[in-house]
């Protein structure tokens, strides 16, 4: 629940390492034009699949680059406000997340929300048709990559890891244009509470992308953009890491547009090795390693690549700046059993069952003060603040350029939390009573006071970082 990353330390202590075993020489890292590339693609880093564009139907094309256009024309993309080592930073690329409503994907301490895209059962209002159809498009390009990414688990037998042996094969033929209905299946398969049944759903788990996180970025806009510290493979847009809050062994799948056909190779001459400082590149690099080679892969426009079963896992991977503006599509599939709206619902719902607010009784009174109750209800009180309203609110009124779909759960999640408030001041009045018995009196208290400390502390902390709360927080 801290801000502050666990584990960060440790990490830092590695990266000096193999900095310091570095010195001032540069690793070596291949690309197209070095002899080896393919070899070297082909036997470490061969879970990263790359589909040039001129295999992917023009109809995906035309829809999702539109879509971009669109989201980027009516300023959805926002660049946020993360926490790396207790240390604030803003993102060089912007972003929005679109993906199935109710769904929020935590990265570097940030919990973004989702512009929902459109699935059946659900009512959304977008704040402009052309925005409606943007999400569509990306929820169809979101379907294409499941059936891709399947594919492609099939065809390097990673399907089978756990006796795939009777899964049915699709069809790459089949109309991309999946029907939302089917999209509206795969997301009650995602209930925190599924388990897979047979080994096709254990596939399908790992495919079935919940949400999308779009990057944009501009690099002309961005003078200060780091180089990369390891093989001198230039600037980056985004730095090396893994990425976050994944069902583990789930597929990333990238749909990548960088604006312009980079001219032919100008800076050939003048920089004959090393990979084109014009051109958008994905870099991977074997995680904690310093004897494979890096491997920077270039991206044009419209090309994806997928990072197959535990790349993101073993590997990271950076993003290298080219000189047009590029988007990305990331398709994921967050880890998001305690990330959805019906989740938080649920745990405020129950932490109020303590509270009794009879009409006859003068004021409310609580239920229990059981100690596991009291427990449970604080740290409910605590999730909801801070996992929830603080990060929505700390984000500002972003989400309402797109739709207005948070705003009700928002305000729910807000009376939940009044109560909550008063449900603790109820819980200090009864302490200071005469009747309960020390020892009693005692636990309890050394049960709420951990938590209420957090509380405290994460307070701080956000105010630290310039939050404003709205009035009543
Ligand atoms: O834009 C890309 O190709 C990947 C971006 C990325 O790694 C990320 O957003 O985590
Ligand atoms: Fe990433």
């Amino acid at each position: 629940m801290k801000r502050k990353g666990a584990g960060e330390r440790e990490k830092d202590v590695k990266k000096r390492k193999l900095l310091d075993e570095l010195g001032e020489s540069w690793l070596p890292y291949l690309t197209p034009k070095d002899d080896g590339f393919h070899q070297l693609w082909k036997t470490k880093y061969s879970k990263l699949v790359l589909r040039t564009a001129e295999k992917i139907p023009k109809e995906v094309h035309e829809e999702v680059q539109e879509a971009f256009l669109t989201l980027q024309k009516h300023g959805c993309f926002f660049q946020d406000l993360v926490r790396i080592k207790g240390k604030d930073f803003v993102t060089p690329v912007s972003r929005i997340l679109v993906g199935n409503p109710g769904c929020t994907y935590k990265y570097l301490n940030t919990r973004l929300f989702t512009v929902p895209w459109p699935v059946e059962g659900y009512e959304i209002n977008y704040s402009h048709p052309e925005i409606s159809k943007a999400c569509k498009a990306l929820i169809k390009l979101n379907c294409y990559l499941h059936r891709e990414s399947v594919l492609a688990l099939q065809e390097q037998n990673l399907a089978e890891t756990k006796g795939m042996e009777d899964s049915p094969v699709i069809d790459r033929h089949q109309d991309y244009a999946t029907s939302i209905t089917e999209m509206g299946s795969i997301l009650q398969d995602q209930s925190p509470s599924h388990v897979p049944e047979n080994d096709h759903s254990h596939l399908k788990e790992r495919t079935s992308y919940n949400l999308s996180l779009l990057n944009y970025m501009d690099p002309q806009q961005m003078p200060f953009l780091k180089q990369e510290p390891y093989f001198g493979m230039g600037k980056m847009a985004v730095s090396w890491h893994h990425d976050e809050n994944l069902v583990e062994g789930s597929t990333v799948a990238v749909y990548s547009y960088s604006c312009e056909e980079p001219a032919a190779d100008i800076l050939e001459e003048k920089a004959p090795s090393g990979r084109d400082p014009a051109v958008w590149h994905v870099g991977l690099k074997v995680a904690w390693d310093i004897k494979n080679p890096g491997l920077a892969v270039p991206l044009y426009p419209g090309d994806c690549y997928f990072m197959l079963d535990d790349l993101n896992m073993t590997h990271q991977h950076c993003v290298l700046a080219g000189l047009p503006p590029r988007f990305s599509s990331t398709h994921r599939v967050a880890e998001c059993s305690q990330g959805t709206l019906p989740y938080i619902l649920d745990q405020c719902n129950a932490a109020l069952q303590n509270l009794c607010t009879d009409t006859h009784l003068s004021c409310p009174t609580l239920k229990s003060l059981d100690v596991d109750d009291i427990k449970r209800v604080e740290e409910t009180h605590n999730e909801v603040e801070f996992e929830w309203l603080r990060q929505f609110w700390f984000q500002g009124k972003r989400y309402r350029k797109c739709t207005d779909w948070w705003d009700k759960p928002m305000a729910a999640l807000d009376e939940f939390w009044r109560k909550l408030e008063l449900m603790t001041s109820l819980l200090l009045c009864e302490f200071r009573k005469e009747e309960q018995a020390e020892e009693q009196r005692k636990e309890r208290i050394s049960c709420l006071l951990p938590i209420l400390e957090e509380r405290q502390e994460l307070r701080q902390d956000w105010l630290a970082s310039g939050y404003i709360a709205p009035v009543h927080l």
